[in-house]
């Protein structure tokens, strides 16, 4: 599995604090990534136990790893999720929010998305490593593969710098859970992101960007031998 080479006590502890919200009876967006699998293998801990739990995963990892984890699936045609537990390539926001995130690492932000804003809340685990003042991690924008060469030149006319990515074990470039490519855009350190995340969404050709603008219930950032909660508070 895919891992930042963020401390794996840390992410374990976030994903354990982040678990502990989920109550009897409740309906879990499994987010995907290295963090979001421990909240997804002590919540089969808990199903093991008898928490009448049902999963709705973000991708081909987290459904094998809820699998393997024994935690009954559905899909968004069944239920709506109660609340989803995901994880996050960069977050910036302090305690009471705004949280904005960069997702996608993974290349899963297109279900992830889906998913993490059909809750009722949005639960992100992370480590130390992933917080930052201001937004400037590489944007994942999916995109059609026909429609690749044409995004990348309005992601330029944006300002941004992208980047096909490309497969680490298949020569080529990253095919999605969806069958499409991956462009990582950098631009910079992003001073709006409600903004950019506004003129991503409206390129054709652009299935979905990792921009995650304000949908965030509280992040769990995990460290060695604690964890912090940061909340979004209502204004
Ligand atoms: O596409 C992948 C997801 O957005 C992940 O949640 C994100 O990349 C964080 O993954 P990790 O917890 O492994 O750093």
């Amino acid at each position: 599995m895919k891992s930042n080479g963020g401390s794996e006590a840390a992410k374990r502890r976030a994903g354990e604090a982040a678990a502990e919200a989920v109550e009897d009876g409740d309906v879990v967006g499994l987010g995907t990534g290295s963090t979001a699998a421990h909240a997804i293998r002590v919540l089969g801990r808990a199903v093991d136990a008898g928490l009448d739990v049902t999963g709705i995963p973000t991708s081909h990892q987290s459904r094998q790893v809820a699998r393997e984890a024994g935690i009954p699936l559905v899909t968004l045609a069944d239920a709506t999720p109660d609340l989803a537990i995901d994880g996050a390539d960069q977050f910036c926001g302090d305690d009471g929010g705004p949280f904005h995130l960069v997702k996608g690492g993974g290349a899963a932000h297109a279900r992830e998305k889906v998913v993490d804003t059909a809750a009722d809340r949005l639960l992100v685990v992370a480590d130390p490593s992933k917080r930052t003042d201001s937004l400037d991690h590489p944007v994942p924008v999916e995109v059609l593969p026909d429609a690749a060469p044409v995004v990348e030149a309005r992601l330029a006319d944006l300002g941004g710098d992208p980047t096909l990515r490309a497969a680490e074990r298949k020569d080529g470039p990253v095919v999605t859970d969806n069958g499409n490519l991956v462009l990582d855009c950098a631009f910079g350190s992003i001073a709006d992101p409600a903004a950019l995340a506004a003129d991503l969404s409206a390129l054709a050709g652009v299935v979905e960007h990792g921009l995650f603008v304000d949908c965030t219930a509280a992040v769990y950032v995990g460290r060695e031998d604690s964890v912090d909660v940061l909340e979004r508070t209502d204004e």
